[in-house]
């Protein structure tokens, strides 16, 4: 059964306030189809949206396992650029992903009080490594954005299946951690009684507890915070995850801050690929500034996905203290990810 909805929208003048929001684009901005994978869930159907809002986008493709017909008819009826295109289940994963230019990848199931990240494994472990066979299939140079927990392995496991397929390009692979950046930013300008607009943090090391390690020490505005305020910041962004968890008390993990900082890197990575200069976010991609194969720091984006891989810059004691203790599980998780894609 065809199961698609296919809905084609125009341009407005009200497009002009969207671009101004998202992105600095130009009147003649490149076609580019951005996939969804996992389009119906919690992060899918807010970061859906956020997509069709950006005007870089000319294809929105929404796959999931089920509803995306309504997902799609729905965000499809806003009247900006992109054609919005629904595919259902495994059977239509080919069309939802051909001619890709980039895949955001938020499929799987998320947490729940009590879990980490890791207890994700088992099954979203699954689902990203069937996903990616895909994607090297049918959209081989497309950009992929990883999303699904926990990113310290699924970013490892897709790397394998790609250089099984004989397609990887580190350079095109990336561990979605901008909410971290997103959450250090946030607290940060609390503390620090600066707008939350001017405030920069990198976020270096991985996604999951102290594998976050938020580089305050380079925050800018600068701002005179004791030890014990960067400690508790540190803490809270490491715990930002858990915090929202817990707060949703059963009924799943971040979703809305997570689209929205989702829909701000795929942008960054949009940008970089149109030759935009300077298009600098934090991500956990293949990398040699440390001994560990993956690992979260500024990158530079370009028009082959991962141009530079910036070096961490000067760290504060404590923040020498923090990288060191992150090492062994993040290197842990790694060689689980790998193990597994290669059994
Ligand atoms: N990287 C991050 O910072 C970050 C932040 C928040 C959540 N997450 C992770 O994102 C994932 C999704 O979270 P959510 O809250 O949207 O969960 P959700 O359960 O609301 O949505 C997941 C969606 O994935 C779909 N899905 C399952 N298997 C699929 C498959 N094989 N192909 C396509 N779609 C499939 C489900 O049908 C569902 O619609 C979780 O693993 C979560 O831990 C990561
Ligand atoms: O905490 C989670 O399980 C989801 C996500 O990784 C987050 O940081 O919010």
């Amino acid at each position: 059964m065809f199961r698609s909805v296919i809905v084609r929208s125009s341009s407005s003048a009200k497009q002009s306030l969207l671009r101004r929001s998202f992105s600095s684009s130009s009147s003649s901005v490149p076609e580019r189809k951005v996939a969804i994978l996992g389009a119906a869930g919690g992060i899918g159907q807010p970061l859906a949206l956020l997509m069709k809002l950006n005007p870089l986008v000319s294809s929105l493709s929404l796959f999931d396992i089920a509803n995306t017909p309504g997902v799609a008819a729905d965000v499809g009826h806003i009247n900006t650029r992109s054609e919005v295109v629904g595919y259902m289940g495994d059977d239509e994963l080919a069309k939802a992903l051909e001619g890709a230019d980039l895949v955001i990848i938020p499929a799987g199931v998320p947490r729940k009080p009590g879990m980490t990240r890791d207890d994700l494994f088992n099954i979203n472990a699954g689902i990203v490594k069937n996903l990616c066979s895909a994607i090297a299939k049918y959209c081989p140079h497309a950009l992929v954005n990883m999303i699904s927990n926990p990113v310290n392995s699924t970013v490892p496991i897709a790397a394998e299946i790609f250089k099984k397929a004989g397609m990887y390009d580190e350079k095109k692979l990336f561990g979605v951690t901008t909410l971290d950046v997103v959450r250090a930013k946030t607290f940060y300008a609390g503390k620090a009684n600066v707008p939350v607009a001017e405030v920069n943090v990198p976020v270096i090391g991985g996604h999951a507890g102290v594998t976050i390690l938020p580089l305050f020490s380079q925050a800018t505005p600068q701002a005179n915070l004791s030890s014990d305020v960067l400690t508790a910041l540190t803490k809270r962004t490491q715990d930002g995850g858990t915090e929202v968890v817990e707060a949703k008390a059963g009924k799943g993990s971040a979703t809305l801050s997570m689209a929205y900082a989702g829909a701000l890197f795929a942008d960054a990575c949009l940008k970089g690929l149109n030759g935009v200069p300077d298009v600098v976010e934090c991500s956990y991609v293949q990398s040699t500034i440390t001994e560990l194969p993956f690992f979260a720091s500024k990158v530079r984006l370009g028009k082959n996905g991962v141009e530079e891989v910036l070096d961490l810059g000067p760290l504060s004691d404590f923040e020498k203290e923090g990288l060191e203790a992150l090492k062994p599980e993040l290197k842990s998780s790694i060689e689980k990810g790998v193990k597994f894609a290669n059994q």
